[in-house]
């Protein structure tokens, strides 16, 4: 894998648990057995099956582009790179561990589901900066769901999966600091696999679509996109409830889909449940194109806040024009200190210690992870996991991948 950070040596890393599993890999929580025999120091390890990689969609190029993005990336609300390792079977690559688990998990574990607006005001202000901090180096996230945004030991968030991020040029200026982005193109499927959402909205049925009603939808093209020049992105891609009326469209993209994708992350968060839901798919995206948002109560910056980061037209969405600085400074967040925002030290929630949770773990308990594919070949019926990804509890699965 092209990547400038440390090699791991598969050989040496024992699993503790399955932390999580989506579309693209099974992620672990690991540790380095010779260098940490103790688990003092464990680490999330994602882990691609190659032998999954070519029937499926592309996997291979989504995942050396995700280490590709990681190694790029130094900021508090976003993941480091550890270390990567490639052998002839496993794609793997390593980042911090978030004992916290996600926001959709939090969200559960609320009375009636929801948080309260102290509490959105301050994950929504962190994930702003993240996004901010994307943005500044011409990525587009394009995938921003509470599944996504995972909770450090500190309290503080981090988002994750960049598989479906792209590097898009600002209107105004080329991005300076991120050349070496224009070597990776987009997958080849984003080429291969053209469905006409056109006649998805005007009611020309298709089993697929039918089948998953809430999932990552991706990817569909209607132009092929040129990521060397383009300033917009033309995949159809995101998760279902979380995409844009332009990417419903397929007019193409810019930013501002991660400014919509933040107006239905902050309703969820305030209503527990999103927006524009339908009974399927064509009627999400039905809703997704026409109905307004609906809110309950009397009108606070918050509803306004959503409300306009729900903009159906793109280019009169807040954030459109003046990016992250512009939602920085709407109402709900007056007087907040971003430049503070790191220093927090209470956090709405913090993760358990690291000791208590992993309260099971020695390395006796640990899996081997070359052996823990060849039992799940070797028994696909068992249950994958020792212990289930949490998030799996709480919501239909949103990262299935259809093509
Ligand atoms: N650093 C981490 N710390 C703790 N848990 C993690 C970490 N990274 C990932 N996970 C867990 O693993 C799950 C799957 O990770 P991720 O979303 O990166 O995989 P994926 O295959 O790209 O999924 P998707 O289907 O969304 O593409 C996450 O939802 C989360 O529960």
């Amino acid at each position: 894998m092209e990547t400038k950070t440390p090699e791991l040596e598969l050989h040496k890393l024992t699993a503790v648990r399955v932390l999580g599993r989506g579309a693209m890999g099974t992620v672990f929580l690991v540790h380095d057995r010779v260098a940490d025999p103790s688990a003092r120091c464990p680490f999330a390890l994602k882990v691609v099956e190659k032998s999954s990689l070519h029937t499926k969609f592309d996997a291979d190029r989504r995942a050396r582009w995700e280490v590709s993005v990681l190694s790029r990336l130094s900021y508090p609300f976003l993941p480091t790179l550890l270390g990567s390792l490639e052998t002839d079977e496993f794609l793997a690559w390593a980042v911090p561990y978030c004992p916290g688990g996600d926001l959709n998990v939090l969200r559960y574990r609320q009375t009636d589901r929801v948080f309260s607006p102290t509490v959105i005001r301050f994950y929504i202000a962190e994930i702003l900066c993240a996004l901010e901090h994307l943005h500044g180096m011409g990525i587009v996230y394009r995938d921003l769901k509470p599944e996504n945004v995972l909770i450090q030991q500190s309290g503080h968030i981090t988002l994750t999966d960049f598989d479906l991020s792209r590097i898009l040029t600002p209107r105004t200026e080329r991005p300076t600091n991120t050349p070496e982005f224009a070597e990776l193109e987009e997958p080849e499927c984003r080429r291969k696999h053209r469905r006409n959402l056109t006649r998805l909205i005007s009611g020309v049925s298709d089993k697929r679509l039918k089948k998953a009603k809430s999932a990552r939808v991706s990817p569909v093209n209607r132009r092929k996109p040129d990521f060397s020049t383009g300033e917009r992105s033309n995949s159809f891609v995101g998760t279902e409830e979380y995409v844009s009326p332009e990417v419903v469209r397929g007019d193409g993209h810019e930013f501002a889909v991660d400014w919509w994708a933040l107006g239905i992350l902050t309703y969820e968060m305030m209503y527990g449940k999103t927006p524009f839901r339908g009974k399927n798919r064509k009627e999400t995206f039905r809703n997704v194109l026409t109905n307004p948002p609906e809110f309950i109560g009397k009108r606070t910056a918050l509803m306004d806040l959503i409300g306009r980061l729900l903009e159906k037209n793109p280019t009169r969405r807040l954030g459109y024009n003046g990016g992250a600085t512009e939602i920085k400074q709407h109402e709900f967040f007056r007087g907040l200190r971003w430049d503070l925002l790191t220093e927090v030290l209470r956090p709405p929630f913090l993760a358990l210690r690291e000791e208590e949770s992993l309260t099971e773990v020695t390395t006796e308990d640990g899996m081997d992870i070359k052996a823990y594919f060849q039992n799940l070949r070797a028994q696909p019926s068992v249950p994958m996991s020792p212990l289930p990804s949490p998030s799996s509890d709480c919501r239909r699965n949103m990262s299935l991948t259809e093509f």
